[in-house]
């Protein structure tokens, strides 16, 4: 069959090289077209020589991964000087015949490449297009393809080296060996419920369940690990929370080095929740500014201050602010009552001015570690990124023996197949027939299906790579 041929630009917008990517069957002879050598310009009018036609074969004659130095023509004219790769099938990232073309990076240039590129033959491309042929063709499997986005999204060292362990694969071998196991034993049943005189099925159900637990531990295991490697790689989501006017907007400033929130003297300045995403150290913090928690008769405020109440009950990080140069009062311990079961640290703001408030008195209600901070001097900004540091990267995590699941979709495929591995295990206790323990195993084995794609729909592949950006 013969494929669409499709082309985007691969590279980010500016910078010094521009990349125009090719993928498709008639991606050289495409190439063939618009390209000439040296020899074939005449410099002085930027346009090929009078009598030069093109060499529609160039491409196609030459070796794989090979890199050819010329010009990119438009009826005639020279668009841009470039660097052309030529990449053959099987060998290239589509698993497609591929050509790349390196071009000067402005935007104005890459567009126009792309332009003759497509007036020759070539169809744009969708956001995803390469990586979904490169699935489609075998190369990765549906989890790799996704590491790929990951990749490109990451922000910090924990989002890569999660990610690249994805697109290794390790994710992918991981709930292979786990399907593959579900697999072997369904096959056994069946077989000896077909032919019991050579299958044996006695004391099979014992070892069926030994077996199912330690699948179930190897997924409980990726579940247990899951919000932990979200909030590494996406971000902590953290929530700014204090009385008026203790200096939760100027924190946010200060974090995000702008006067991005409103800061005044008056107390119930902010009113609506404001998100922002600040790294501190190597920690990415999704942090959220929130009205002064007090009770208030004023209605918009109200509003805000419940929001508040929201956000810090369903957060995985508090930023509690206090106004150390005042004393606890009423509004102090209402939030202090919320904050009893969560997970958070206390900045002793204004430590600039006269202490009232001292750490004793407040951790001796709350017991959270405590900082001695100032918003005007940065006292305790160190202090604050070493917490929070600390307290969510410890332990060095090795990527080559811990696999981490990386997306919500996996998350809930697992835990699908914890299920159906569970109502096998409730189905041996219950001393059912052995053929009622296969529908539950053929589930699990579906459903961790749908992490490498081997079961994904093509609905579920397609909105998947929908989510990816252009040219990759
Ligand atoms: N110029 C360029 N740089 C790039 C990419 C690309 O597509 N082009 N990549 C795109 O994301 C990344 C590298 N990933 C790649 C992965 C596989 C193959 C590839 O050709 N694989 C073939 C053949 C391997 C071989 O020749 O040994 C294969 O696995 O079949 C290429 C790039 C980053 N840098
Ligand atoms: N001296 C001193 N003043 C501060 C400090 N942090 C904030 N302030 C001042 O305290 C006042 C209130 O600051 P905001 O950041 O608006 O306080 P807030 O907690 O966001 O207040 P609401 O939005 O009303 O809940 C402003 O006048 C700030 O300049 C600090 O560390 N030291
Ligand atoms: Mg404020």
């Amino acid at each position: 069959m013969h494929t669409k041929t499709i082309a985007s630009i691969a590279s980010g917008m500016g910078g010094g090289i521009g990349v125009i990517r090719i993928s498709g069957d008639d991606a050289m002879t495409i190439a063939g077209k618009i390209f000439r050598k040296r020899s074939q310009i005449d410099l002085s009018s930027e346009c090929e020589k009078e009598d030069v036609q093109s060499d529609d074969k160039f491409f196609e004659k030459t070796d794989t991964h090979t890199i050819h130095y010329g010009f990119i023509v438009d009826e005639g004219k020279v668009v841009d000087e470039v660097m052309v790769l030529v990449m053959k099938k099987p060998n290239s990232y589509t698993r497609e015949d591929v050509i790349e073309i390196d071009s000067h990076g402005g935007p104005f240039i890459v567009k126009k490449i792309l332009e003759t590129v497509l007036k020759n033959g070539a169809a744009l491309a969708e956001p995803g297009e390469f990586t979904k042929r490169a699935f489609f063709n075998g190369r990765i499997d549906l989890a790799q393809a996704e590491a790929v986005m990951k990749l490109i999204s990451s922000e910090n060292n924990y989002a890569l080296d999660s990610a690249l362990s994805q697109l290794e694969g390790n994710l992918s071998k991981y709930i292979e060996d786990i399907r593959q196991d579900i697999l072997y034993d369904m096959g056994y049943i069946e077989a000896a419920l077909d032919d019991p005189e050579h299958y044996d099925l006695g004391k099979f159900r014992f070892e069926l369940r030994d077996k199912l637990e330690r699948d179930k531990d190897k997924l409980n295991e990726l579940v247990e690990h899951f919000d932990d490697g979200r909030m590494k790689s996406e971000g902590i989501n953290t929530v700014i929370v204090g009385k008026p006017n203790a200096g939760k907007s100027s924190l946010m400033n200060l974090l995000l080095d702008e006067e991005r929130a409103i800061v005044t003297n008056v107390a119930g300045t902010t009113r609506d929740i404001l998100e922002e995403r600040v790294k501190l150290g190597d920690v990415i913090l999704n942090l959220v500014d929130t009205a002064g928690i007090h009770e208030t008769d004023d209605v918009v405020e109200n509003i805000g201050v419940n929001k508040a109440i929201e956000y810090a009950d369903k957060c995985d990080f508090i930023i509690y602010v206090v106004d150390s140069s005042e004393k606890l009062d009423d509004a102090d311990f209402q939030i202090i009552d919320i904050l009893q079961q969560k997970k958070g640290v206390i900045l002793m703001n204004k430590s600039d001015l006269n202490p009232v408030t001292t750490v004793n008195d407040i951790q001796k209600r709350l017991d959270w570690e405590c900082i001695t901070f100032s918003n005007e001097t940065k006292q305790g900004m160190k202090e604050l990124e070493d917490y929070v540091n600390n307290s969510f990267l410890d332990g060095d995590i090795s990527f080559n023996d811990q696999v981490h699941l990386t997306g919500i979709r996996h998350k809930e495929a697992v835990m699908a197949a914890i299920e159906s591995i569970d109502a096998v295990l409730q189905a041996i206790d219950d001393e059912m027939p052995e053929d009622f323990f296969t529908i539950d195993m053929m589930d699990a084995y579906k459903g961790l299906g749908l992490i490498n794609g081997e079961t994904a729909s093509e609905d579920l592949v397609n909105k998947i790579f929908k989510e990816f950006c252009m040219g990759k």
